[in-house]
């Protein structure tokens, strides 16, 4: 029986194998993405082709500087061939849930830049409708908490700030230095108009859903192999 690590791993290789030789791309964050990234290494090193990456995080960008895959900055590009990265939650017309990791507002602004956006887990992964296991992840202005909670819950959400134990004491403050909290909603009906309210709170400047933006999902499943859709 495969474990949840080779099912991501089996995702991970199958996207990395994607990218063509010349390609500038945006690499995810998170234990699925870190497994395309090691592969990725590897055809920079075995096939010698050559590949420049756009990192999400602090932690894609040390794990990129330990193999050696050349980076740009964000602030350097506003168009990439390719990004692949994982989700929390995925439904059936391809829109997600992402932030466990809390790198969601910086893998936003990078699947910005593209039109092929490959998304990679496992297919323990998929829901029938966001939210059902997950809550909305959100990156917010420090000063703007109490404002958000209240909004928030005039949406019908309950705002819980993400604390960092066990590495850290207080909460989890993201890679651009805003407080990360989760909105945990019942599933969501309506993804899109969510993600549109959400917008309009003056103190979020990022939520974790992902609405009309991967292009293709590769699910990695026990019993069916890769599934793409
Ligand atoms: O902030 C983290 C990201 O959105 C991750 O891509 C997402 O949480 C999936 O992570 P993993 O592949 O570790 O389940």
């Amino acid at each position: 029986m495969a474990s949840m690590d080779e099912l991501k791993k089996a995702a991970g290789v199958r996207a990395a194998d994607m990218i063509k030789d010349g390609m500038i791309v945006g690499l995810g964050t998170g234990s699925t993405a870190a497994h395309m990234v090691n592969r990725l290494a590897e055809r920079i090193k075995t096939e010698g082709i050559h590949v420049t990456g756009v990192s999400t995080s602090w932690s894609t960008t040390l794990q990129c500087r330990s193999l050696g895959i050349p980076l740009k900055e964000m602030g350097e590009v506003s168009h990439l061939d390719m990004v692949i990265d994982g989700a929390d939650e995925i439904d059936p017309n391809r829109n997600l849930i992402k932030g466990r990791g809390a790198a969601h507002l910086l893998e936003k602004i990078v699947a910005s830049m593209t039109d092929n956006y490959v998304i990679i887990a496992d297919s323990g992964k998929a829901v029938q409708q966001l939210g059902t296991k997950f809550a909305v992840p959100l990156e917010i202005i420090p000063g703007a908490i109490a404002v958000v909670t209240e909004r928030v819950k005039k949406l019908g959400g309950e705002v819980k700030v993400r604390m960092g134990a066990p590495g850290k004491d207080g909460p989890v403050i993201s890679d651009s230095g805003n407080l990360i909290a989760d909105a945990k909603f019942a599933p969501i009906a309506d993804p899109d108009k969510l993600a549109r309210d959400l917008e309009h709170i003056v103190g979020i400047v990022g939520h974790g859903l992902f609405i009309n933006m991967a292009t293709k999902v590769i699910l990695a499943d026990e019993a069916k192999g890769l599934i793409e859709f």
